[in-house]
Order: C-alpha cells, then sequence, then structure tokens
C-alpha cells in the first residue's frame, strides 16, 4: 500500500491521536459534505484578502492528487472558488480543495462530488485585481503548512502531517486503531457485564 492510500484509509481522529493533535487545523473548518475523505500531498495557496487568481495558477501547477490549501485568511465575504473553477481542479485531477475561507455555488460543487473543506459559502466571487502566491508557506485554520506536507480530511475534520513525519504518524495511527478495537471488544462483548468489568477495570487503574 503506497503511503496515500494507507492515510486514506485512516480516519483522522486517529491521525490526531498519533500526532498529539499539534497541527489539527481549527475546527470551523468543516466539510460541505458528510462523506467527503481526502488523503494526498499540499499545494498551497496564499491570497490577498478577497482575492482569489492565483488559485487558477495553482491549478495549473498541481499534480493529480494534490490537495489545494488555500489561505484566504478566514475572508469569509469573498469566495475563493465556484463551480466553475472547481471544474477546472476536478478536470485535472485535484483530490479536493481545504480553505481558511469560503466558496460559492454550493449546489453545483455538491453535483461535482468534489471534497471541499471551508468555513463555509457566500454569493459574492473574490476579487481579481492579482497578487497571491503560489507553494509559499501559508497558515491554514491556525496550522502552518508546507506544499509537500501530507493533508487527511473527513467528516470530522482535517489533520496535516508535516512532510517527512508521514510513515511514523501512519504507523502510529493503525496502532492506536488496533488499541481502539481491542478495548472495543473487550467493553461491548457481552452488553452489561462486559462494560461494568471494563469500567472497574479502568476506575482502579487510574
Ligand atoms: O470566478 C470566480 O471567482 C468563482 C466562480 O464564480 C466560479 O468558479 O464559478
Amino acid at each position: 500500500m503506497s503511503i496515500e492510500e494507507r492515510l486514506f484509509a485512516l480516519p483522522t481522529t486517529a491521525i490526531s491521536d498519533a500526532t498529539g493533535g499539534h497541527t489539527n487545523i481549527n475546527a470551523r473548518i468543516k466539510p460541505l459534505g458528510d462523506h467527503y475523505k481526502i488523503a494526498g500531498k499540499a499545494l498551497t495557496v496564499r491570497l490577498p484578502d478577497g482575492e482569489n487568481g492565483a488559485v487558477l495558477e495553482a491549478i495549473s501547477k498541481a499534480m493529480k492528487g494534490d490537495i489545494l490549501v488555500i489561505d484566504a485568511k478566514g475572508n469569509t465575504n469573498r469566495a475563493v472558488a465556484g463551480d466553475f473553477v472547481v471544474s477546472l481542479a476536478k478536470g485535472l485531477g485535484i483530490q479536493g480543495f481545504v480553505v481558511d475561507g469560503v466558496i460559492r455555488d454550493l449546489s453545483a460543487i455538491k453535483s461535482l462530488d468534489f471534497p471541499i473543506f471551508s468555513l463555509g459559502t457566500t454569493v459574492a466571487a473574490g476579487f481579481k485585481n492579482g497578487g497571491g502566491e503560489v507553494s509559499v508557506p501559508v497558515s491554514v485554520g491556525g496550522v502552518a503548512v508546507h506544499t509537500g506536507d501530507y493533508i487527511v480530511g473527513d467528516v470530522d475534520g482535517v489533520v496535516v502531517i508535516p512532510q517527512g513525519e508521514e510513515e511514523t504518524i501512519a504507523t502510529l495511527a493503525e496502532a492506536k486503531i488496533v488499541k481502539d478495537d481491542a478495548r472495543e471488544k473487550e467493553a461491548l462483548s457481552s452488553g452489561e457485564e462486559s462494560i461494568r468489568a471494563y469500567l472497574k477495570k479502568v476506575l482502579r487503574t487510574t
């Protein structure tokens, strides 16, 4: 399995447990659909307040499977993208967007089934006066993100794994799931009896 496949198979909660939660993106950045799941490499975009021109530049530079991580500085009045821009990204094999800002044309974007994690939606398009940078360090949801960092997102939120730590974090998260499964089996195997036995054990030892 590739590292992308291993990360895709992991819930963000297990990755958060493995990282200690230090690189969890602020919970205000949410998936626009509960079923959205992304795992892949970040390509960063930094936008001047209210602008969105550099998103097109990022789309043109992205590799298939990349996730655009867009620092729009929390602006909720101007969209970084609408359904047209999202169609371009989807058409070139970009996996999803994580946006510290908002998008528009939600209903059409939902029809495209393109995973977006954002602060929500707005009606207004972004300005196109230029400016903005692609592949520079950004801050999104309170977390520093560099191009090449790994991003995993699902219904619970978005986590960042700094480049170079992905193998270690995936291994720790996989181990956490095995541990959680064993705990669940122990506590829930025979209804009230096993629940009480489990609580007794835990409350005595903590
Ligand atoms: O042009 C824009 O700023 C975004 C937009 O409406 C689209 O992508 O459809």
